[in-house]
């Protein structure tokens, strides 16, 4: 039965008409950008309308999912996904935006948005795809922006954009931001329930298109906020309220020597009163999520945001601070940094993600290398260990390099089987609290508790 086309935007069919052609594939749906967010929505957005195209400028990836294959791995779910979506018709992919935009009645867009090399935002990509969309836009349309944006983008630059490129007047066509709240891992969950979805409109017919459709992917509830800008902030927000806590986990680990105690147990036990939530120490913070979003706002709006430049700051000293506790356990051991051999355990930017923009471990194996190491980089999860200053190895060749140090930058779960006994008591720095009981009678340095050995 071929449905017939329904644009939801000023639409006055009754509301149960609308959720039904959504569900029956008479709202087509684009979704802009198939990365490790994308493609778990595109599938949402499949399974639920069972009538998408999703739009990627990387063709490796568009034959993929064509082929029913996720080219996005270790999320859990997704390949079973895309290959009954594929299967049943309910999504394929292309690399030709505007050919989509064009037969689309709903565009969602979750390109990325990252930094530039002065640290500005970069809104290159979503630009794009929303000249794209603009390229197709017909009136009763929607777009949705997912892609965190800084504050006031939607309005200030991508709807008037939309309106310029399109030739629609800015009342023809719905225009909501609603962020993507959803963890690599747990991608599917995320999307579908895990926490409510926010939706913000230009305007209450924008908001009510979001509302409607978002209240058929999610079985949690949909919360409106007046505006695109107070979506947008909430979606930043969560990340600077991360990146300013993960900076006084930091801080506070950084006292562990000093007042000669494990601040991690004072953490914890700080943590056991409802008004207390300490974040963990750490070797540093990486993705391009949390150490990015602060300059979202920082670089864009005119109030001063002195809490959000020094976070920033503190958890980029964590990278040097690293080393330096690397150098400070080679010399007790009567190593020079120069002369040692150096195992750098995880270089990904969190355990279990293949995603390595902003880790810590760019900074800290760079350091390494510069100061003499012969570093060694140990990544199971990692599919591009080479671009890394040092040398790849495998956890099973540790024992023949035999390297002075180890230092553990994200806790993989391989690393619960380094070969300690196979190794010549290294000293160890653990950026993560991650070795339990590293069997070596080299110094052991924990950031956040301190030395094994407290005098
Ligand atoms: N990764 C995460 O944990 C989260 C990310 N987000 C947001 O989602 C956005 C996307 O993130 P990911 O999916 O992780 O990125 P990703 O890097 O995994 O995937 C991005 C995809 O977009 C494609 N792409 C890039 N430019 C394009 C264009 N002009 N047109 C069409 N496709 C294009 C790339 O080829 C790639 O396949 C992020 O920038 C962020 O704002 C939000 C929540 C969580
Ligand atoms: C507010 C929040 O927690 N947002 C989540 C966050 O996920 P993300 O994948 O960036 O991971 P993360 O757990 O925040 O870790 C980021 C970095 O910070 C480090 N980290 C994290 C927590 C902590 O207590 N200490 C610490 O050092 C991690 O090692 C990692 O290098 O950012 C995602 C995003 O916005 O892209 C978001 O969807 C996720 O829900």
């Amino acid at each position: 039965m071929s449905t017939t086309l329904c644009r939801l935007y000023g639409s006055d069919r009754p509301a149960d008409e609308q959720r039904r052609a959504f569900r029956e594939g008479g709202v087509p749906v684009a979704v802009y950008g198939l990365g490790k967010m994308g493609l778990p929505l595109a599938a949402v957005f499949a399974d639920r309308s069972g009538n998408v195209t999703g739009v990627d400028i990387d063709s490796a990836v568009v034959n993929a999912v064509n082929d029913g294959q996720s080219p996005v791995e270790d999320e859990p779910g997704l390949d079973t996904a895309v290959e009954t979506a594929v299967e049943t018709e309910s999504l394929r992919a292309t690399t030709d935006g505007v050919d989509a935009a064009e037969s689309a009645a709903l565009h969602v867009v979750i390109v990325p948005t990252l930094l530039d090399d002065a640290d500005s935002p970069d809104l290159s990509a979503v630009e794009s795809v929303v000249d794209d969309v603009a390229a197709g836009l017909a009136p009763g349309d929607a777009v949705f922006l997912e892609s965190t944006l800084p504050p006031r983008t939607c309005v200030d630059v991508l709807r008037p954009r939309l309106v310029e490129k399109s030739g629609l007047a800015p009342d023809e066509f719905a225009l909501a931001f609603c962020p993507e709240r959803t963890a690599s891992g747990r991608a599917l969950e995320d999307i579908t329930g895990s926490y409510p979805k926010i939706v913000g409109g230009v305007d209450e017919e924008s908001t009510r298109v979001a509302k409607l459709v978002y209240g058929e992917l999610t079985s949690n509830e949909v919360i409106p906020v007046s505006d695109p800008t107070t979506a947008e902030c909430v979606k930043l927000f969560e990340g600077l309220y991360r990146d300013v806590n993960i900076a006084l986990a930091n801080e506070l680990g950084r006292l562990a020597d000093g007042l000669a105690i494990d601040v991690r147990e004072a953490i914890e036990a700080a943590n056991t009163q409802p008004y207390c939530e300490l974040h963990d120490p750490g070797a540093g913070v990486g993705g391009h999520c949390i150490p990015y979003y602060p300059h979202f706002v920082i670089d864009t709006v005119e109030t001063s945001t002195p809490l959000l430049e020094t976070a920033r700051r503190v958890n980029e000293r964590m990278e040097e601070f690293t080393v330096h506790k690397t150098v400070e356990q080679l010399v007790d051991a009567g190593t020079e940094i120069g002369d040692a051999s150096v195992a750098v355990l995880g270089v990904t930017y969190r355990p279990g993600i293949d995603e390595t923009r902003a880790s810590p471990a760019w900074t800290i194996t760079a350091a390494l290398s510069a100061a003499g190491a012969d570093v060694y980089t140990v990544d199971p999860v990692c599919s591009d260990l080479a671009a890394f200053p040092g040398r790849p190895a495998t956890l099973s060749e540790l024992p023949a390099i035999d390297p002075d140090a180890l230092v553990l930058v994200t806790a993989h779960d391989a690393f619960d089987d380094v070969p300690w006994d196979r190794l010549a008591d290294p000293v160890v720095v653990d950026g993560r609290d991650a070795l339990t009981d590293p069997a070596t009678a080299g110094e052991v340095y924990t950031i956040g508790s301190g030395p094994a050995t407290s005098d």
